[in-house]
């Protein structure tokens, strides 16, 4: 406890997600990719190798094929992944508050804007001296959980007088996470018919990294078997599946597409396709799953395709954020001083 005469190191929470071009153009697009793909974190191959094929044949083609893609899923406010992720980030401030925690909440992008470095700095302008910071990527992945804590610590580098420092590693089988997810499906199957699969496609990682050592992959098997009991589904009544492959090596299998055309080629005429590794709808589900791989399966023969939405800003989930943050947060006090 603290004495009543100390004030208490006020707290910050520092909320991170991926990071999306900040307007759906190409020039936006290929400055946000340059960042992302320049990470040695993502692409994990000698810079002598990489940095001719980055600078030149994807940087040079693949920001204005994304143009048409980024434009059709823009949101008022801005490209969903990060209009959801502010409202998450928001709702955790506010039902923080609500709860008597005098927390500060600031959102940051590992790549693009807001920045990591400006998002600290407000969390240290507003006068905080412990900083937890947040990914929301539920399973753990060196290419996003850790690059996000080496950048935080980079930027903390830089910093003489430093804050003290937390990080959430992973919460794929939290409660209230599984909870909020299997509520979203279950709300769509309320609406509609159960389907005859239901399809849980995470977003891939090449192969090589999982046989490295990244728990990714059974982080996203942790999270689908959770899933799975909670729904009280049998083993023949959902499938997993990776997709957004990038590159030529091969990524965690069975991919998502291919797998949804065999399913459709098999007779399956019902699917729904559920992204739990996402929080925040973004160009991977909206146009990727939603658009690409619903053409797809409709083509080989389906009837039905669902898409399921992302927890986006979903209230059941701004609570489970609440209640995983103030987890992390035991033994560092946040009441306001005299509470
Ligand atoms: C080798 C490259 C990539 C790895 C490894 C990778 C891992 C990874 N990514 C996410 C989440 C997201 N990725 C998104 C877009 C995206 N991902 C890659 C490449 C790798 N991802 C690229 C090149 C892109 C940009 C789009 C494209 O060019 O195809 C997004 C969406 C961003 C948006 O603006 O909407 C998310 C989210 C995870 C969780 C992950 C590791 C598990
Ligand atoms: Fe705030
Ligand atoms: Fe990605």
């Amino acid at each position: 406890m603290w004495p009543a005469d100390m004030s208490v190191p006020k707290v910050g929470v520092l909320v991170v997600n991926l990071g999306t071009p900040d307007e759906p153009t190409a020039p936006a697009i290929r400055r946000y990719l340059r960042q992302f793909l320049s990470d040695p974190r993502v692409i994990e191959i000698p810079r002598l190798v990489w940095w001719p094929i980055l600078n030149g044949p994807i940087l040079l083609s693949r920001p204005r094929k994304l143009v048409e893609r980024y434009a059709g899923i823009w949101m008022e406010g801005g490209s969903p992944l990060l209009v959801y992720s502010q409202r998450q980030a928001f709702g955790l401030e506010k039902t923080l508050r609500a709860r008597g925690h005098e927390v500060e909440v600031e959102i940051g992008m590992r790549y693009g804007n807001p920045s990591l470095e400006s998002a600290l700095q407000k969390l240290r302008d507003k006068g905080c001296e412990r900083i937890l910071t947040l990914s929301l990527y539920p399973q753990y992945a060196a290419s996003t959980t850790a690059t996000v804590v080496d950048e935080v610590c980079r930027i903390a580098s830089r910093m003489r007088n430093q804050p003290e420092m937390r990080f959430i590693k992973r919460f794929h089988d939290f409660e209230p996470y599984i909870d909020a997810v299997a509520s979203k499906i279950e709300h769509a199957w309320s609406e509609g018919s159960r389907p005859e699969k239901l399809v849980m496609s995470f977003h891939g990682l090449p192969r090589r990294c999982a046989d490295l050592g990244d728990p990714y992959c059974k982080d996203s098997y942790g999270t689908a078997r959770a899933l799975a009991k909670r729904l009280d589904l049998t083993d023949d009544q959902y499938l997993v599946t990776f997709q957004s492959r990038f590159g030529p090596a091969e990524w965690l299998q069975p991919y998502t597409e291919p797998t949804l055309i065999k399913l459709a080629e098999s007779g399956v005429r019902h699917v729904d396709v559920v992204c739990p590794g996402f929080l925040a709808d973004c160009l991977e589900t909206l146009e990727e799953i939603s658009i690409e791989c619903r053409d797809a399966f409709m083509n080989a023969g389906g009837q039905q395709f669902r898409y399921i939405p992302c927890l986006n800003d979903d209230q059941q989930w701004v609570e489970g954020l609440t209640s995983l943050v103030l987890d992390h947060l035991q033994g560092w006090p946040t009441r306001a001083h005299g509470d």
